[in-house]
């Protein structure tokens, strides 16, 4: 469930986007300007942060940067207020929302922060055995160190977890331990009393006190810092844990899940992971089978996404036609769930017909990542369907392919920026970065729909 903190009055266009959240499951904290929700960020911290440009977010950005808050903001407004907008994203803010909201774009940032809500689609008799398992251990207390491929579906299985276990009621928080610098992460992780560090005006709870009672997920465990692990061990050792420059240790009550693409145990032969922290986590093991020996999930999962994007761009629902079931068949799926997940979103903008067909199937090629600060590429770059195979790209530079596979992608979304990042797996802000450039160099970029072309330079 993501928690989402809105700054700004309910009264106006603001309230209809919270209640679009609130219905989709969202936990909602409103604060009615950016002092009143740094202060509210500072207790219970969310997961995105919703804030009307009406407020001063270049500010609340700048706070939440000096006082090491790693939350998304996304400012929100009128679609004519471009300034606004403009200030706003240059200050750092991750989107622009415009406002009276697009539920679809609302629902589309709620499951970039939290997930997908439905209970995970599951037919291969490997992977049913497996979340009957979990259902098993979810009601222990036990750590669970949950293993696979990334993009198998790790975090999943974890809030099935939490969502299975005595902890239900309570908030299931996450933090990706890859994503941050380690002196973030750690206040990210502890949170810090006041003048811990020359930012910090105030206290702060981190993400071990905002999961009290709940569960707390650390994803990407085994790329954790020696020193954070140690720290780590000690609040699963002595249920308590030490605030950065606290003078005494806060009990905490919280089950901890943690996720891992790495084989951990090498991880520790290598004398990269902690072997005693290792042995806590792993009292329970759940290793996720890769898409491809699971191949029972392939169709079922692929017809979930149909329907799932299908309505989401109010597009009609499709089957998918037999010789599209055969290339999804044939093929091994190293991205696994979320390349199935990434194909069929674009097979539903694709297709014509009254079923998706096999021409709508267009597998990206795996190449290495080519932004330094995209998120980590789920489906790498470029763009290959089959009639193109990825030697028809070989003599072309890198950057030339990356701009037309992102620029094809965001006439394909119709301009919608957060669907094409999402699509191309890279965050906002790059995608924003990418298209500035691009407009820089004279190259004709899509508008945001509804919006004239020249509303919004930065992208
Ligand atoms: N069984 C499933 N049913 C429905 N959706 C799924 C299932 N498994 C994975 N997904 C979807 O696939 C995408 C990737 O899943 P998830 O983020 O849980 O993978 P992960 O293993 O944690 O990835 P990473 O290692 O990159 O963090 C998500 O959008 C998720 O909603």
């Amino acid at each position: 469930m993501a928690r989402i903190l809105i700054i700004g009055s309910l009264e106006a266009e603001l309230g209809t986007a919270a209640r679009i959240a609130a219905a989709r499951g969202a936990r909602l904290a409103v604060a009615e300007g950016a002092a009143a929700g740094l202060e509210r960020l500072r207790g219970e911290g969310a997961d995105l942060v919703l804030c009307d440009v009406m407020h001063d977010v270049a500010w609340l950005i700048d706070q939440m940067a000096a006082e090491r808050m790693a939350c998304p903001v996304v400012a929100c407004g009128r679609p004519d207020d471009a300034d606004g907008a403009v200030r706003a994203i240059r200050a750092g803010a991750k989107d622009f929302l415009p406002l009276p909201p697009d539920p679809d774009l609302i629902a589309a940032m709620l499951q970039a922060v939290a997930g997908d809500p439905e209970r995970p689609v599951v037919r291969d008799q490997a992977m049913a055995s497996l979340l009957a398992r979990a259902e098993q251990v979810a009601r222990a207390e036990a750590s669970v160190l949950i293993m696979g491929e990334s993009g198998t579906g790790k975090e999943v299985l974890a809030r099935h977890i939490h969502a299975a276990s005595r902890r239900a009621r309570g908030p299931f928080v996450a933090l990706n331990c890859a994503a941050l610098p380690e002196a973030l992460l750690e206040s990210e992780l502890f949170g810090h009393e006041k003048g811990a560090f020359s930012g910090a005006v105030a206290s702060r709870r981190g993400k071990f006190e905002q999961a009290e009672g709940g569960t707390l997920l650390l994803d990407e465990i085994g790329e954790m810092d020696p020193r954070l692990q140690a720290k780590i061990l000690r609040a699963i050792q002595e249920r308590e844990i030490d605030r950065l420059g606290g003078s005494a240790p806060v009990k905490v009550d919280v089950r901890i899940l943690a996720a891992t693409h790495r084989d951990l145990a090498s991880e520790v032969a290598r004398g990269r992971f902690r072997e005693d922290l290792y042995f806590r986590l792993a009292v329970v093991r759940l290793r996720i089978p890769a898409l491809r020996e699971r191949p029972g999930d392939i169709l079922p999962l692929a017809r979930h996404f149909a329907k799932r994007y299908a309505r989401a761009n109010g597009l009609p629902q499709r089957g998918l036609a037999p010789a599209a079931e055969a290339v999804l068949m044939a093929h091994p799926w190293p991205g696994n769930v979320r390349e199935l997940e990434n194909t069929l979103h674009r097979a539903v903008l694709l297709a014509e017909g009254s079923s998706i067909g096999p021409e709508a199937i267009d597998m990206l090629e795996h190449l290495p990542a080519i932004a330094p600060d995209a998120v980590p590429l789920p489906v790498a770059l470029p763009v290959a369907p089959p009639a193109k195979p990825v030697s028809a790209l070989v003599g072309r530079r890198m950057e030339e392919v990356e701009r037309d596979l992102i620029l094809e992608t965001l006439s394909h979304c119709l301009g919608n920026r957060t669907r094409a990042a999402e699509m191309l797996g890279i965050s906002i802000r790059t995608l924003r970065n990418k298209l500035h450039e691009y407009r820089a160099a004279g190259v004709t970029v899509p508008p945001i729909p509804g919006q004239p072309p020249f509303a919004l330079p930065v992208g």
